[in-house]
């Protein structure tokens, strides 16, 4: 049975399904995926894209509520798609992607009004913009495209990745919106590669990855599930920070209101992912 996530649950595991697979669309909802992505651009060939929009504007008219959080992929500055998602009547949020104008997201928020959009970045310019973007009123939440970014910079080195994640967290928290989730791993086949770049990501402050194949959604879920430490760590913050100011833990660290916030990310993250 699928649990209702908690207002607020941080959204850890997402599924890209390419527009133009209706019959894997409820396969990916039932993975348990929490957000599943149906997309509309780099995942469909040119020749399928009008299929594919009828395709997902049928499903999304048909299906039942439920908790999984639904984004549409859109191409960029696409008015057929635009169009389309405006005609249904439903619950869904809009994935923009290679935002690098608030203009950008004005044209959506219009054509589509009502529906939260994720902003997706995914050039030098929109990394290095994510801050005034961020601030759109439609957005509610940021992502990188990793793959896109690569080929604008000419590098996937990890020093070019890891300051375009630190650009888009610190943009992210700035404007109050959740830590964004890492951009989809290509290497379906390659579990360890995929832990590795997901840990590291992790590490910077990222919060939840979108896979692209099944396979890859139990590694995220482990990689981001609070260990047993973590969850001593912060039920014991917040039993000592009850009553306010400076308390001392059983190991003898301090501890203080400061670290609350942390504490209650971690119980958020560990009631998101139940083993
Ligand atoms: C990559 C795939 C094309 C692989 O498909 P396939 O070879 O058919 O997979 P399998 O045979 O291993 O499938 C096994 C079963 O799993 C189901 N399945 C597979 N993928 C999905 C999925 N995404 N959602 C739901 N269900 C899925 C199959 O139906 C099989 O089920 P069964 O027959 O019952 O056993 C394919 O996985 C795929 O299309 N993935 C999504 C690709 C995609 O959307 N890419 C775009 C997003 S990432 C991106 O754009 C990068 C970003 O913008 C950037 O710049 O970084
Ligand atoms: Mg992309």
């Amino acid at each position: 049975m699928t649990v209702a996530p908690p207002v607020n649950a941080p959204i850890v595991t997402g599924l890209y399904v390419p527009g133009d697979r209706p019959e894997r669309f409820d396969k990916a909802v039932a993975t348990g995926a929490q957000l599943v992505i149906l997309d509309l651009e780099d995942a469909v060939a040119d020749a399928h894209k009008a299929s594919a929009r009828e395709a997902v504007a049928s499903w999304l008219r048909a299906r039942a509520p439920g908790c999984t959080v639904v984004q549409v992929r859109i191409n960029a500055g696409e008015p057929l798609d635009l169009a389309a998602l405006a005609a249904v009547d439903a619950e869904f949020e809009l994935r923009v992607p290679k935002v690098e104008s608030l203009s950008d997201l004005d044209v959506v928020a219009r054509a589509v009004p009502g529906h939260p959009l994720t902003a997706l970045f995914e050039t030098a310019l929109g990394v290095e913009g994510a801050l005034a973007l961020a601030a759109h009123s439609a957005v509610t939440r940021l992502a990188l495209g990793e793959s896109d970014l690569a080929s604008d910079l000419g590098t996937r080195a990890p020093a070019a990745m890891d300051y375009a994640r630190m650009r888009v967290l610190f943009a992210a928290r700035a404007a109050g919106l959740p830590a964004p989730m890492l951009s989809a791993y290509p290497g379906i086949r390659d579990l360890d590669g995929l832990r590795a770049d997901t840990e590291r990501g992790r590490d910077l402050g990222w919060v939840g990855r979108t896979a692209i194949h099944p396979s890859q959604l139990s590694v995220i879920a482990d990689v981001f599930r609070p260990d047993a430490a973590q969850l001593a760590w912060a039920e014991s913050v917040l039993a000592a920070t009850g009553s306010g100011g400076v308390s001392t833990l059983a190991n003898g660290d301090m501890v203080d209101g400061a670290m609350v916030g942390r504490a209650r990310s971690i119980l958020a993250l560990a009631a998101a992912l139940p083993r």
